[in-house]
Protein backbone atom coordinates (compact mmCIF):
# COMPACT_ATOMS: atom_id res chain seq x y z
CA UNK A 1 0.00 0.00 0.00
CA UNK A 2 1.43 3.53 -0.92
CA UNK A 3 2.03 5.63 2.00
CA UNK A 4 -0.34 8.18 2.93
CA UNK A 5 0.76 12.03 3.96
CA UNK A 6 -1.18 13.92 6.37
CA UNK A 7 -0.52 17.15 7.54
CA UNK A 8 -1.84 18.66 10.92
CA UNK A 9 -1.54 21.87 12.87
CA UNK A 10 -1.05 22.53 16.43
CA UNK A 11 -2.77 25.86 17.04
CA UNK A 12 -3.49 28.06 20.29
CA UNK A 13 -2.50 30.25 22.31
CA UNK A 14 0.89 32.17 22.90
CA UNK A 15 2.89 30.11 25.59
CA UNK A 16 0.13 27.15 26.36
CA UNK A 17 2.88 24.28 25.22
CA UNK A 18 2.18 23.75 21.31
CA UNK A 19 5.70 23.28 20.88
CA UNK A 20 6.14 21.54 23.99
CA UNK A 21 3.30 18.59 22.54
CA UNK A 22 4.58 18.43 19.78
CA UNK A 23 8.62 18.27 20.29
CA UNK A 24 7.46 15.54 23.26
CA UNK A 25 4.63 13.27 20.64
CA UNK A 26 7.63 13.25 18.20
CA UNK A 27 10.75 12.98 19.54
CA UNK A 28 9.61 11.86 23.47
CA UNK A 29 11.21 14.69 25.34
CA UNK A 30 9.97 18.24 27.56
CA UNK A 31 11.92 21.53 26.61
CA UNK A 32 11.71 23.05 29.72
CA UNK A 33 12.82 26.60 28.19
CA UNK A 34 10.78 29.09 26.40
CA UNK A 35 11.63 30.23 22.80
CA UNK A 36 8.61 31.65 20.69
CA UNK A 37 7.70 29.88 17.53
CA UNK A 38 7.28 31.17 14.55
CA UNK A 39 6.58 28.08 12.55
CA UNK A 40 8.05 24.53 12.54
CA UNK A 41 7.20 21.59 10.79
CA UNK A 42 8.35 18.06 11.92
CA UNK A 43 7.43 14.61 10.84
CA UNK A 44 6.29 11.39 12.47
CA UNK A 45 5.41 7.84 11.04
CA UNK A 46 2.72 6.67 11.75
CA UNK A 47 0.80 2.78 10.90
CA UNK A 48 -2.33 2.46 11.46
CA UNK A 49 -4.70 -0.76 10.81
CA UNK A 50 -1.62 -1.50 8.34
CA UNK A 51 -1.21 1.19 5.97
CA UNK A 52 1.75 3.58 6.95
CA UNK A 53 1.17 7.48 7.43
CA UNK A 54 3.46 10.33 6.96
CA UNK A 55 2.16 12.99 9.43
CA UNK A 56 3.78 16.57 8.98
CA UNK A 57 3.10 18.26 12.09
CA UNK A 58 2.82 21.76 11.91
CA UNK A 59 4.15 23.96 15.25
CA UNK A 60 2.19 27.23 14.50
CA UNK A 61 3.40 30.58 15.73
CA UNK A 62 1.14 31.56 18.89
CA UNK A 63 -2.25 33.07 18.06
CA UNK A 64 -4.38 35.59 19.98
CA UNK A 65 -7.94 36.75 19.01
CA UNK A 66 -6.94 39.19 16.55
CA UNK A 67 -4.65 37.08 14.50
CA UNK A 68 -4.93 36.92 10.87
CA UNK A 69 -4.41 33.11 10.25
CA UNK A 70 -2.61 32.20 6.88
CA UNK A 71 -4.11 30.87 4.07
CA UNK A 72 -1.90 27.82 4.14
CA UNK A 73 -3.76 26.61 7.61
CA UNK A 74 -6.83 26.72 5.52
CA UNK A 75 -6.03 24.93 2.34
CA UNK A 76 -2.97 22.45 2.92
CA UNK A 77 -4.34 21.41 6.69
CA UNK A 78 -6.13 18.46 7.05
CA UNK A 79 -6.85 18.33 10.89
CA UNK A 80 -5.73 20.64 13.61
CA UNK A 81 -4.94 20.42 17.38
CA UNK A 82 -6.25 23.04 19.09
CA UNK A 83 -4.31 23.69 22.69
CA UNK A 84 -5.38 25.62 25.78
CA UNK A 85 -3.73 25.22 28.66
CA UNK A 86 -5.66 24.53 31.63
CA UNK A 87 -4.11 27.65 34.09
CA UNK A 88 -5.04 29.99 31.46
CA UNK A 89 -8.55 31.05 30.36
CA UNK A 90 -7.94 33.31 28.10
CA UNK A 91 -6.00 30.88 26.06
CA UNK A 92 -9.51 28.57 26.11
CA UNK A 93 -11.47 31.83 24.24
CA UNK A 94 -8.83 31.65 22.13
CA UNK A 95 -9.19 28.25 21.10
CA UNK A 96 -12.79 28.74 20.54
CA UNK A 97 -11.89 31.78 18.71
CA UNK A 98 -9.32 29.94 16.30
CA UNK A 99 -12.20 26.75 16.28
CA UNK A 100 -14.79 29.49 14.86
CA UNK A 101 -12.16 31.07 12.21
CA UNK A 102 -11.68 27.54 10.79
CA UNK A 103 -15.09 26.85 10.63
CA UNK A 104 -15.61 30.09 8.83
CA UNK A 105 -13.19 29.82 6.63
CA UNK A 106 -13.91 26.38 5.51
CA UNK A 107 -17.23 27.23 4.70
CA UNK A 108 -18.99 26.10 7.56
CA UNK A 109 -18.29 22.24 7.18
CA UNK A 110 -17.33 20.26 10.52
CA UNK A 111 -13.57 19.82 10.86
CA UNK A 112 -11.37 17.07 12.27
CA UNK A 113 -10.11 19.06 15.35
CA UNK A 114 -8.82 17.41 18.56
CA UNK A 115 -8.85 19.50 22.08
CA UNK A 116 -6.15 19.38 24.18
CA UNK A 117 -5.66 21.31 27.63
CA UNK A 118 -1.93 21.11 28.33
CA UNK A 119 -0.49 22.01 31.52
CA UNK A 120 -2.40 19.05 33.51
CA UNK A 121 0.79 18.92 36.05
CA UNK A 122 0.13 22.78 37.08
CA UNK A 123 -3.08 21.84 38.04
CA UNK A 124 -2.57 19.10 40.03
CA UNK A 125 0.42 20.21 41.69
CA UNK A 126 -1.20 23.56 42.48
CA UNK A 127 -4.81 23.22 42.27
CA UNK A 128 -5.94 27.37 42.78
CA UNK A 129 -4.07 28.06 39.47
CA UNK A 130 -6.55 25.80 37.64
CA UNK A 131 -8.95 28.26 35.27
CA UNK A 132 -10.57 26.09 33.02
CA UNK A 133 -12.14 22.76 34.88
CA UNK A 134 -11.94 19.39 32.73
CA UNK A 135 -16.33 19.08 32.69
CA UNK A 136 -15.97 22.45 30.85
CA UNK A 137 -13.81 21.56 28.68
CA UNK A 138 -15.38 18.15 28.11
CA UNK A 139 -18.57 20.41 27.04
CA UNK A 140 -17.13 22.31 24.63
CA UNK A 141 -15.80 19.40 22.96
CA UNK A 142 -19.24 17.34 23.36
CA UNK A 143 -20.52 20.66 21.47
CA UNK A 144 -18.03 20.75 18.97
CA UNK A 145 -18.27 16.79 18.80
CA UNK A 146 -14.31 16.08 18.93
CA UNK A 147 -11.34 14.68 21.15
CA UNK A 148 -10.98 16.30 23.94
CA UNK A 149 -8.35 15.15 26.64
CA UNK A 150 -5.93 16.78 29.27
CA UNK A 151 -2.64 16.87 28.69
CA UNK A 152 0.71 17.31 30.74
CA UNK A 153 3.82 17.41 28.27
CA UNK A 154 5.94 18.24 31.04
CA UNK A 155 5.02 14.46 32.46
CA UNK A 156 4.45 13.04 29.30
CA UNK A 157 1.16 12.17 30.40
CA UNK A 158 -1.91 11.58 27.64
CA UNK A 159 -0.12 12.63 24.79
CA UNK A 160 -2.90 11.36 22.07
CA UNK A 161 -4.35 8.44 22.15
CA UNK A 162 -2.20 7.75 18.49
CA UNK A 163 -3.66 5.24 17.29
CA UNK A 164 -7.48 6.22 17.70
CA UNK A 165 -6.83 10.10 17.48
CA UNK A 166 -3.92 10.13 14.53
CA UNK A 167 -6.68 7.48 12.47
CA UNK A 168 -9.30 10.28 12.94
CA UNK A 169 -7.15 13.37 12.40
CA UNK A 170 -5.42 11.43 9.20
CA UNK A 171 -8.71 10.25 7.46
CA UNK A 172 -10.20 13.66 7.85
CA UNK A 173 -13.87 11.64 8.79
CA UNK A 174 -15.12 14.35 10.93
CA UNK A 175 -17.01 11.55 13.02
CA UNK A 176 -15.29 10.45 16.21
CA UNK A 177 -16.58 6.99 18.14
CA UNK A 178 -15.76 8.22 21.66
N1 LIG B 1 4.49 22.67 33.78
C1 LIG B 1 4.36 22.59 32.45
N2 LIG B 1 4.98 23.49 31.66
C2 LIG B 1 4.82 23.36 30.33
C3 LIG B 1 4.04 22.32 29.75
N3 LIG B 1 4.07 22.47 28.41
C4 LIG B 1 4.84 23.55 28.18
N4 LIG B 1 5.29 24.08 29.32
C5 LIG B 1 6.15 25.26 29.46
O1 LIG B 1 5.42 26.41 29.00
C6 LIG B 1 6.32 27.30 28.30
C7 LIG B 1 5.79 27.55 26.89
O2 LIG B 1 5.86 26.33 26.19
P1 LIG B 1 5.96 26.29 24.59
O3 LIG B 1 5.87 24.87 24.20
O4 LIG B 1 7.11 27.07 24.09
O5 LIG B 1 4.59 27.07 24.21
P2 LIG B 1 4.05 27.46 22.78
O6 LIG B 1 2.57 27.34 22.84
O7 LIG B 1 4.73 26.68 21.70
O8 LIG B 1 4.46 28.99 22.69
P3 LIG B 1 4.48 29.98 21.39
O9 LIG B 1 5.56 29.51 20.49
O10 LIG B 1 4.72 31.34 21.94
O11 LIG B 1 3.13 29.91 20.76
C8 LIG B 1 7.69 26.65 28.34
O12 LIG B 1 8.43 27.20 29.41
C9 LIG B 1 7.41 25.18 28.60
O13 LIG B 1 8.46 24.51 29.24
C10 LIG B 1 3.41 21.36 30.61
O14 LIG B 1 2.71 20.43 30.22
N5 LIG B 1 3.60 21.57 31.97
Amino acid sequence: MPIRQRKIALMGFRSVGKSSVTIQYVENHFVDSYDPTIENTFQKNHKINGQDYVLDVVDTAGQDEYSILPQTYFMSVDGYILVYSVNSRKSFDVVKIIHDKLLDMKGNIKVPVILVGNKRDVAEQFPGEREVSEDEAKGLARKWEVPFMETSAKEHENLFRPVKDIHYLAHCTCTYDS
